[in-house]
């Protein structure tokens, strides 16, 4: 069983939602939150003081719906907006804004494959075509011509789905930003995730000295992560 190397009185918990949290769905709405996973989290964060956050692709709005007053900081759209604490008004940065013209193009080409669609988000987008393979070709096509960079954006693979997102901005950023604030200061992070985007996180918790898994490298799936969660917060898997 893999184990956090210090007590929960010096770490923070730092978590993924899609693929880590919650299995990974058909669409963006249609994911469900596991039974038993609310109270799992509560229990954690009373355990680290507070010290639970969700840091997600996702915009932070849907944190609140999945997971309502749960965790105290959210990052969302992978750090573009950051809330750092319950109730305290959202953080933004100057933001890139996508081409009209790139956005009128993925709709057209999600409207040619039903199934595929486009997710907007407060600075970027990301293309879905797991419930249309098919369509990852003409997504692919579209995307590969976009002068991306010189508009603020970087085009990054995502689960089934390719995800246009702004430069500099990324997992990693987000955690050492959270870190740099109570109730996370002080403490030792341990992040958790499952996607390309997530490796950020992994390497920022293991520099700070904290730790970082991936799934499927270090749990083999998301209902593995998930039953070892239970577990920490039934105070199993902690060091001294
Ligand atoms: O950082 P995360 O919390 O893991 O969020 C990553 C992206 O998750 C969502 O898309 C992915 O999950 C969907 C639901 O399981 C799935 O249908 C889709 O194929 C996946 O790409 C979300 O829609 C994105 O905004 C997040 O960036």
């Amino acid at each position: 069983m893999i184990q956090v190397p210090f007590p929960p009185s010096r770490a923070a918990l730092l978590l993924d939602f899609d693929g880590t949290l919650v299995d990974i769905a058909p669409t963006p709405e249609s994911v469900r939150v596991p039974e038993g996973l609310a109270a799992d989290l509560v229990r954690l964060r009373d355990m680290l003081d507070g010290a639970l956050a969700i840091i997600t692709g996702r915009p932070i709005a849907q944190i609140d719906h999945f997971l309502p007053d749960i965790p105290h900081a959210v990052a969302g759209e992978h750090g573009v907006m950051m809330r750092h604490a319950p109730g305290q008004a959202l953080r933004e940065r100057e933001l890139p804004v996508v081409p009209g013209e790139w956005v009128r193009a993925v709709e057209k080409a999600a409207a040619d494959h039903p199934g595929a669609s486009v997710e907007h988000k407060k600075a970027g987008m990301v293309l879905h075509y797991r419930r249309a393979p098919e369509a990852e070709a003409a997504f692919r096509a579209l995307a590969s011509a976009w002068p991306a960079e010189s508009h603020g954006f970087h085009l990054q693979d995502a689960q089934m789905a390719i995800e246009l997102r702004p430069v500099g901005i990324d997992k990693g950023k987000a955690l050492r930003e959270l870190m740099a604030e109570p109730p996370f200061e002080g403490r030792l992070p341990v992040f958790a995730g499952d996607d390309v985007t997530d490796r950020d996180g992994v390497r920022a918790a293991r520099q700070m000295g904290g730790a970082g898994w991936l799934i499927p490298d270090d749990f083999p799936d998301a209902a593995t992560f998930r039953r070892w969660l239970h577990d920490l917060s039934e105070g199993r898997g902690w060091g001294a």
